[in-house]
């Protein structure tokens, strides 16, 4: 018997759109799986097969070995957080939290009252959804649907709603909370770093495929293709010429290319000369886009504004990705 949570070659379409395309993983129990993939890639649309919500046009999922097709959505012992919570407004909190705890063993409100705890919210029974931020309102949606102890928790998207600052807090909490719980999960994003912070696990998801699934450090710094490493923000990519040119130390083995992201290259005295394309912003970073000598485009992060129309860049790191693997 295989533990955990499995989904074997699962294929879903929508009429002509093959939304997930033989997809199969394996979570052992405990394990905290982050599905990252571009807009309309088919993460939610896998979640929905996995939870049972979408139906599967091939393939099968699988909780310790026994096959879930003909188990009801309620029956599977799933839990969900969406991106908008989707607390009840006519309920307070307390019965929010307790709306899932159906037949419970032991004292509703002790469990309540441990669940706001464990989210970082004790206390709050008694407020009104209304009156709650967006960050308490999906710290409580998650303690509603962690309240029943399901064997499996799927989040689709849960933090997408907030702001960039309070997205990356709650991302560092929603790991502590679901490592504490030992719970099996999937969570869906977009948001690499929010991946990384998540994820025991990260799989990319492109066209319906699962490209790759790795632990966080292993994918950044060794794509299995060049589409992965494309994704996960590789502008440029060279050869291994090429980048010791730009004063990379590193080796590559044959058949490699090196991905260039934009924490590859540091603005260096002494470093290359390249021509400034372009300056842009991005969470209080100036990227600035330049011309490698080979012709590329590559960002380089900098905390000042180049000032200049060439800069000094030095090669730190990158991304060691297959040449000719299949994107
Ligand atoms: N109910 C539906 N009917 C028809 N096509 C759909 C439906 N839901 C999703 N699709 C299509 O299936 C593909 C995958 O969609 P899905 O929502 O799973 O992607 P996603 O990776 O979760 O996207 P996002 O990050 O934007 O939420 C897309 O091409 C989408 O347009």
């Amino acid at each position: 018997m295989v533990a955990g949570l499995e989904a074997r070659d699962v294929v879903v379409r929508y009429k002509d759109v093959t939304a997930v395309d033989g997809v199969s993983l394996h979570l052992q129990p405990g394990h905290v799986l982050a599905l990252l993939g571009p807009s309309g890639s088919g993460k939610s649309t896998l979640l929905r097969a996995i939870a049972g919500l979408a139906k599967l046009d091939a393939g099968s999922i699988h909780w310790n070995g026994e096959d879930l097709s003909a188990v009801k959505v309620h029956k599977r012992n799933f839990g969900f957080v969406f991106q908008d919570g989707q607390l009840f407004p006519n309920l307070n909190v307390g019965r929010n939290v307790a709306y899932g705890l159906g037949k419970w063993q032991g004292s509703r409100q002790d469990r309540v009252a441990e669940m706001l705890e464990l989210v970082g919210l004790a206390g709050y029974e008694k407020r009104k959804t209304t009156e709650l931020s967006g960050g308490e309102a999906q710290r409580i949606a998650l303690a509603r649907s962690l309240a029943p102890s399901p064997r499996a928790l799927l989040l689709d998207e849960p933090l997408s709603a907030l702001d960039t600052g309070l997205r990356r807090h709650l991302a560092g909490e929603v790991s502590r909370i679901l490592r504490e719980v030992g719970t099996t999960a999937i969570y869906v994003t977009h948001d690499q770093e929010e991946s990384s912070m998540v994820g025991d696990t990260v799989g990319v998801i492109v066209d319906g495929r699962l490209l790759q699934r790795a632990e966080p450090d292993e994918l950044w710094r060794q794509p299995a293709s060049v589409a992965v490493a494309r994704f996960l923000g590789n502008k440029a990519f060279l050869t291994a010429d090429d980048a010791r040119a730009l004063g990379w130390s590193g080796s590559l083995p044959a058949g490699h290319v090196l991905g260039v992201g934009p924490r590859s290259l540091e603005l260096h005295p002494d470093g290359v000369p390249v021509q400034v394309l372009d300056e842009g912003f991005d969470l209080g970073h100036v990227e600035i886009g330049v011309e490698l000598p080979n012709g590329q485009r590559a960002v380089v992060r900098s905390e000042e504004r180049a000032g200049a129309e060439t800069v000094r860049v030095r090669l730190v790191g990158g991304a060691v990705t297959p040449a000719d693997a299949p994107t």
